[in-house]
C-alpha cells in the first residue's frame, strides 16, 4: 500500500524569497507557492517571476503552487507559469462549482479550496471531479462570509468542515484542513489540530515554521499505534489462518475494515518516518 502523507502543507508568499528559500528545509510534507491572498495586486508579477524561478530547483517534497482566481487580472499567467515549471498540483482558491474545474482540462493534480458558502454546499461534486486530488479549506474567506464569530472549537464551521472531510473521502480524494492565525499560540495550533484529525483530515495547511512539526506529529502516528496495529493485524492473519471471519484484539471486535485501518497506520507509519 502506497500512502504519502500530507500531514503538513506549508503555504510560502510568492513574493518572499527568503521564505521560498527557507520552505525548502522545514520538513513538510508540501509546499505551497502562493500567488493569491498573500500576495498585493501590486506584486502579483513579481511574485509569479520569483516562483519561476525557485521552480528551477526543486523541493525535497512536493510543491503546489495557488494560482489567482477565475475572473481575475492574473489567473491566466499564473496558470501557464505554474504548468511550464512542472508543479506537483495546483491549488484553485475560491471554487464554487465542479463545472468551472473540470473545464479547466489541465494535466496535473488538482487542489480546488472550499472557501465560500458555493463551494461548502458543492464540496460533493467538486471532490468528484476527474483530476482532482484533494479539497483544502479556506477558513478565513469561509467565516467571513458566513459572517460567523471566532470560535475556540470552530463550531460555526463545523458543518461546512464536514462537509468537506465527507466530500473528499467518499471520491477517494485528500481533505487538507484550513491554516490556524495565530502562530504564536502552539497550544490552540495543537487543538486545533487534533480536532481536524479527529473530523477525518488527512493533514494541515500551514503558514509558519513553528507549524510544520506540530501539525506532523499530529497528523503522523504515533509509535504507541503501530504496535496497536501490528498486533490488531497479527490477530486478524491468525484468526484468518483458523478459518475465522472475525477476530477480536484486546477484547474488541477486529473485521476486515479494522485489519486495512491497521494497514494503512503502517503505511503511514514507513512513509512518514522514511521521508
Ligand atoms: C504569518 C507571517 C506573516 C509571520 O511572519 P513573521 O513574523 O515575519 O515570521 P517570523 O519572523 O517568525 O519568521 C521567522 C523565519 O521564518 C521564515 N518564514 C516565515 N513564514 C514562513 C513560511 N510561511 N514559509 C517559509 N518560511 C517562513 C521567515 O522568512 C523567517 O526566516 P529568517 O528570515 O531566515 O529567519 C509569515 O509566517 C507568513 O507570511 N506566513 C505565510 C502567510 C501566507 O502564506 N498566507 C496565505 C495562505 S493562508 C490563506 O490564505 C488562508 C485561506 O485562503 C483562507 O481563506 O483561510
Ligand atoms: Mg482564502
Amino acid at each position: 500500500m502506497s500512502v504519502k502523507p500530507l500531514r503538513s502543507v506549508l503555504y510560502v508568499p510568492g513574493d518572499k524569497p527568503r521564505a521560498i528559500d527557507k520552505s525548502r528545509t522545514l520538513g513538510a510534507d508540501a509546499v505551497v507557492l502562493d500567488l493569491e491572498d498573500a500576495v498585493a495586486p501590486e506584486h502579483k508579477d513579481a511574485a509569479r517571476e520569483n516562483v519561476r524561478g525557485a521552480l528551477a530547483n526543486r523541493w525535497p517534497c512536493p510543491v503546489f503552487v495557488r494560482v489567482n482566481g477565475l475572473g481575475t487580472p492574473w489567473e491566466h499567467a499564473d496558470r501557464e507559469m505554474a504548468l511550464l515549471t512542472g508543479v506537483d498540483g495546483l491549488v484553485l482558491p475560491k471554487v464554487e462549482d465542479a463545472r468551472t474545474v473540470g473545464a479547466l482540462h489541465l494535466r496535473v493534480p488538482l487542489w480546488p479550496m472550499i472557501e465560500t458558502p458555493l463551494g461548502a454546499l458543492h464540496a460533493a461534486e467538486i471532490a468528484g471531479v476527474p483530476g482532482v486530488a484533494g479539497l483544502i479549506v479556506g477558513a478565513n474567506d469561509l467565516a467571513r462570509a458566513l459572517r460567523t464569530r471566532p470560535h475556540p472549537e470552530r463550531l460555526p464551521l463545523l458543518h461546512a468542515l464536514s462537509a468537506v472531510v465527507l466530500a473528499a473521502r467518499a471520491y477517494g480524494k485528500v481533505p487538507l484542513d484550513a491554516v490556524y492565525n495565530d502562530v504564536r499560540d502552539p497550544e490552540g495550533f495543537d487543538r486545533e489540530c487534533r480536532q481536524g484529525r479527529t473530523l477525518g483530515f488527512a493533514g494541515k495547511t500551514v503558514i509558519h515554521p513553528s507549524q510544520v512539526e506540530a501539525a506532523n506529529r499530529a497528523f503522523g502516528v504515533t509509535a504507541a499505534e503501530v504496535e496497536t496495529a501490528r498486533a490488531l493485524l497479527q490477530a486478524w492473519n491468525q484468526a484468518r489462518a483458523e478459518g475465522k471471519s472475525v477476530a477480536t484484539h484486546g477484547g474488541a471486535l477486529v473485521e476486515q475494515m479494522h485489519a486495512d485501518e491497521a494497514a494503512e497506520v503502517l503505511a503511514l507509519w514507513t512513509q512518514g518516518t522514511a521521508g
